[in-house]
């Protein structure tokens, strides 16, 4: 099972470099990396498990945060209004965006960053995310609040970038132009 020690920190190359697409279908390897992945996600935001292993509760996971550069992302997270998200996605893309921004309006933070880092991370409101499921069956969702902002922060992790990049390092908390805050 994946544990905290599986995950790379800051400093660690994975985590500034763009991943490579993987082949579909799925290896059997990829396949159960996407599990584990998952796996590591649910059991992250069960109090008993996270509380034996020392986990840290996450929403999403990207490959990169193994030092694995594939473009893989596992989420598992329900959202405010209670809707469910709970996906295995391989070479996810965004494909198209607002204009309109938004930014999560507790900042946000990340399990490879140990640390607090402080400040509004500017997202697009709105994304449509094309991916393939492990067994490479297409998948297009449209993505709004709070799976938006989610979604957004682990793609990033494919192409090298840190929510911290994104910050206004003047002003922190300086509200981003043309943006609304997720709760
Ligand atoms: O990359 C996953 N990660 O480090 C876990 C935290 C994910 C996350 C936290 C706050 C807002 C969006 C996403
Ligand atoms: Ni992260």
């Amino acid at each position: 099972m994946i544990t905290m020690k599986d995950i790379v920190r800051e400093g660690h190359p994975s985590l500034t470099e763009v991943a490579d697409e993987v082949d579909i279908p799925l290896n059997e390897s990829d396949k159960q990396l996407i599990e584990d992945m998952l796996m590591f996600l649910k059991n992250s935001q069960d109090e008993e498990i996270a509380e034996k292993y020392q986990l840290r509760a996450g929403v999403g996971l990207a490959a990169p945060q193994l030092g694995l550069n594939k473009r893989l992302v596992a989420v598992h997270f329900e959202d405010p209004n209670g809707k469910h998200y709970s996906y295995g996605l391989v070479n996810p893309k965004i494909i198209s965006h607002s204009v309109e921004k938004s930014y999560l309006s507790t900042g946000e933070g990340c399990l490879s960053v140990d640390r607090p880092v402080e400040g509004y991370v500017p997202r697009h409101a709105r994304v449509t995310v094309k991916a393939f499921d492990k067994e490479g069956n297409p998948l297009k969702l449209r993505l709004k609040g709070y799976a938006a902002v989610v979604f957004q922060h682990e793609i990033d992790h494919l192409n090298g970038i840190m929510f911290y990049d994104h910050i206004n390092q003047e002003q922190p908390f300086a509200v981003p132009e043309n943006a609304t805050p997720v709760e």
